[in-house]
């Protein structure tokens, strides 16, 4: 399906609320949930029935109230000081929106953002995100059900160079890098040097290194940040534009 044309109007609209989020997002420090929360929205996407996606039904507590959305209410709740001074903004559009900001601020790449996604109240059932207690081929299982290649699972997995894991939320604690509010590579540089005090890997982080295709991308992105950043990029646009094509 291809992006439907928004008028002059709407892009206005979304410049002002890019505004708004990049000020919400530096008062708040809260770009890797905000991050995270633009993730759990479009991860949901099944390319073979064309169901989920970056549609803004992670707004239903239906869907953010699965375990895997754990703490996502407060990046829903800040996005919902955006949304009253931006109504015509769609849900599935703020969301993706929120994410590229979140990276943006934080000293990542730009993302080009086109918006037009539709909001919708059908919430996928549990179990389409990855679960991180598995390993390499759970993995591509899901990616490729998303639709994204081994390349974009590397590339995305880099975006845990941003925030933490809290027990509360997945069971896991802890940073991955030591500056967990930077956009950069650091998160493969760790991965590559294994155990650090106080820094976190998750079985799927380390199943980054069991495959050959994998580990290729990972020692690129430790030592060519440039190659992160411009690989990232894409497969960070193609997530928020899954079951969209650009065209
Ligand atoms: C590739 C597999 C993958 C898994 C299994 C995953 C799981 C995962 N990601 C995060 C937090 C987490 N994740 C992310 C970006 C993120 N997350 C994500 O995986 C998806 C969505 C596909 C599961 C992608 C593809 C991206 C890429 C940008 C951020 C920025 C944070 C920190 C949030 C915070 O600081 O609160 C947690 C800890 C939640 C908490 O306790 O607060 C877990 C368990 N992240 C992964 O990459
Ligand atoms: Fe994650």
């Amino acid at each position: 399906m291809a992006f439907p044309v928004v008028d002059t109007e709407y892009h206005k609209e979304i410049e002002k609320a890019r505004r708004d989020l990049r000020a919400l997002i530096a008062f708040n420090n809260c770009a890797p949930i905000m991050l995270r929360l633009a993730w759990h929205d479009a991860g949901t996407y099944d390319v073979s029935t064309k169901t989920g996606g970056p549609n803004g039904s992670i707004r239903n507590e239906e869907e953010y109230s699965h375990s895997s959305n754990n703490g996502l209410k407060i990046a829903i709740d800040f996005c919902e000081e955006v949304k009253a001074k931006h109504q015509k903004i769609t849900y599935a559009d703020l969301y993706q929106l929120a994410g590229v900001v979140a990276v943006e601020v934080t000293g990542g790449p730009t993302i080009d953002f086109v918006p037009g996604r539709k909001d919708s109240d059908i919430c996928p059932k549990e179990g389409r995100l990855p679960n991180a207690t598995k390993g390499a081929p759970h993995l591509k299982d899901i990616f490729y059900r998303m639709g994204l290649s081994g390349k974009d699972i590397v590339a995305l997995s880099g975006g845990h160079t941003l925030g933490r894991a809290h027990p509360e939320r997945s069971g896991f604690d802890g940073p991955w890098t030591n500056e967990p509010l930077k956009f950069d590579n650091s998160y493969f540089v760790e991965l590559l040097k294994g155990e650090s005090e106080g820094l976190l890997k998750l079985p799927t982080d380390i199943a980054l290194m069991d495959y050959p295709e994998f580990r290729e991308y990972v020692e690129l992105y430790a030592k060519d940040e440039d190659a992160f950043f411009r690989d990232y990029a894409e497969s960070h646009k193609r997530l928020s534009e899954l079951g969209f094509d650009p065209s």
